[in-house]
């Protein structure tokens, strides 16, 4: 159905669609009792069922990467392509309290739209928060210059490198789950920056890279050059998201903790592409 709703708007729409029907379906099994493998499943599996139903709705002509779809090579020859992580931070999605209740709200649905070799649009949905951010209006950020840094990292795994890196900024380390949880804790002014190596792809980043941009945040690979989007193999293993203010200085700590001869914790040149 044609509409003259903005690809912004749509990628909200479509990010809480998908976050509607993951509270959903947490809430049903987690009721029944079911274990957390089988949420986790059911989570991907339905929450891709509602953006790729939404999308073929809404922009049937365009595109689609997503984490739980098979990799169309279309993809390569379309002007306009759909990034999406239908469930990011799917292990904490799935933990459910002693009591029996699902309490964790760090997982996110991620909607971003590349055309012409830019991200140009996105939103990252945190559902259990009942917040969800898009590119327009774009988020506010916080201003200023903190003494200590503070750093978004993977609750259940840490990478070493960032690790490293905290102790060579004198950074203080936040644990949260959900790429997208990380990169908006920016904007929440819960961390400075999100730096992660060692392993990622395309759709954990891109929603919530469109995002940060939107909102001013520096965005880019680990060695500073730029993130890119919509290429043939979908692995893009390392990100920076920081205040404008704390970005020179992280950056430059990376550089340091990677040019450690003998340190293992540094990204190879294989992670650090
Ligand atoms: N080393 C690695 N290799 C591949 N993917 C990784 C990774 N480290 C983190 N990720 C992905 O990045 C997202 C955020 O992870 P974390 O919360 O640990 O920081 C997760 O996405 P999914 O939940 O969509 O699988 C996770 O799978
Ligand atoms: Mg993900």
């Amino acid at each position: 159905m044609p509409t003259a709703t903005s690809d912004a708007d749509l990628a909200r729409q479509a990010a809480d669609e998908a976050g509607r029907v993951l509270l959903a379906v947490r809430e049903r099994l987690a009721a029944e009792g079911r274990g957390g493998r089988e949420i986790k499943d059911a989570g991907d599996r339905s929450a891709q069922e509602a953006l790729a139903a939404f999308l073929a709705e809404h922009r049937p002509e365009d595109a689609v990467l997503s984490e739980e779809a098979a990799d169309d090579p279309v993809r390569l020859t379309s002007r306009r392509v759909w990034i999406v992580d239908p469930l990011d931070g799917t292990r904490e999605f799935s933990e459910v309290g002693g009591d029996g209740v699902p309490a964790r709200t760090d997982w996110a649905v991620h909607v971003a739209l590349w055309e012409d070799g830019e991200l140009v649009a996105g939103a990252v949905a945190m559902p259990a928060a009942g917040t969800t951010y898009s590119t327009d209006p774009a988020p506010q950020r916080p201003e200023g210059a903190p003494d200590v840094v503070r750093l978004a990292v993977s609750r259940s795994r840490p990478p070493a490198f960032v690790t490293a890196l905290a102790e060579e900024l004198g950074a203080e380390l936040v644990p949260m789950g959900s790429a997208g949880v990380k990169a908006t804790s920016v904007l929440r002014d819960e961390a400075d920056a999100y730096v992660h190596a060692g392993g990622q792809y395309e759709w954990d980043s891109a929603a919530p890279v469109a995002v940060a941009r939107a909102a001013g945040l520096h965005t880019s690979r680990v060695d500073g050059s730029p993130l890119v989007y919509n290429r043939p193999d979908p692995t893009l293993p390392d990100l920076v998201v920081a205040r404008p203010e704390v970005a020179e200085r992280v950056l430059a700590a990376i550089a340091r903790v990677a040019a450690r001869p003998s340190d293992q914790t540094a990204p190879t040149p294989e992670t650090a592409r």
